[in-house]
């Protein structure tokens, strides 16, 4: 059984003095809500967040600057702890975030290829099965032998989501889907995506491009200042924000 069951979610982030962000964060709060006035000591990116998704639903995070879209990926991927409430997960979770995450930049395409995996879980020999797979889809070629670090944007993303979605996962978070990538690259991506909610997985997609979230996405999560503004079937979201726009 594929599903994801947040119940109460709650996240805040403790400020350091003077308000400077934890440490090697120098975002400045916009859209949570500070806690304490001028002596403000806390962040509150999450607050109160409900909502359960199973098997072949492909969730949309929306929301504006700082709404706590990526504070709450993070959560369901387990690199924070909520300060309240929980999650439920029940799948094996992969995660798109920063494309440049978990690859080394010294070593070759083909290497991270292999480390991935092995983080992931896989032994060497399903990784090497599926090496050539992996490589084909990323359309790297002989680049796949040069070290990462010499890749541009939108190679990095090709291979960052090839490996990603190579490795069935059975849950797929993504922060801002690489918009990078030729337009033939997107539609193989978005065909791959479509595959992998098909067979019974779960995609979440945090993004600000409201149409390939319409062209994605089977649900709608909206976040405002870290509270569920709305949670419903994309087609009835996208159709009231037409509504709103016309009226
Ligand atoms: N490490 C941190 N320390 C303190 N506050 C943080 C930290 N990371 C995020 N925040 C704050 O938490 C709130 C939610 O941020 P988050 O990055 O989750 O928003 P987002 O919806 O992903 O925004 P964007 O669309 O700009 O990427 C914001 O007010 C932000 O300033």
């Amino acid at each position: 059984m594929i599903s994801i069951r947040a119940e109460h979610l709650g996240l805040t982030y403790r400020l350091r003095q003077k308000l400077t962000l934890a440490p090697r964060d120098n975002r400045v709060p916009t859209g949570g809500h500070i806690d304490g006035g001028r002596r403000a000591r806390f962040v509150t990116a999450l607050d109160d967040v409900n909502f359960s998704l199973e098997a072949g639903d492909r969730l949309g995070l929306v929301g504006t600057n700082g709404a706590g879209k990526t504070t709450l990926l993070k959560v369901l991927y387990g690199i924070y702890e909520p300060t309240k409430g929980h999650a439920v997960i029940e799948g094996r979770v992969d995660a798109l975030f920063n494309i440049n995450l978990g690859f080394r930049r010294e070593a070759t395409g083909r290497r991270n290829i292999m480390l991935r995996g092995l983080i992931n879980g896989w032994s060497q020999a399903e990784i090497e099965k599926r090496m050539d797979e992996i490589i084909e889809f990323s359309e790297l070629g002989d680049f796949i032998d040069i070290p990462f670090k010499a890749y541009s944007q939108g190679m990095a993303a090709r291979l960052a989501f090839s490996v990603a979605t190579s490795l069935e996962p059975e849950i797929l978070l993504m922060d801002e889907w690489i918009g990078a990538g030729d337009p033939n690259f997107q539609d193989k991506a978005k065909k791959r995506m479509n595959e992998l909610a098909e067979k019974a997985g779960i995609i979440v997609l945090a993004s600000h491009n409201h149409a390939l979230l319409k062209r994605t996405c089977n649900k709608i999560l909206e976040l405002e200042k870290g509270r569920v503004k709305a949670f419903q079937p994309a087609e009835e979201w996208f159709g009231r924000k037409a509504e709103k726009e016309v009226s």
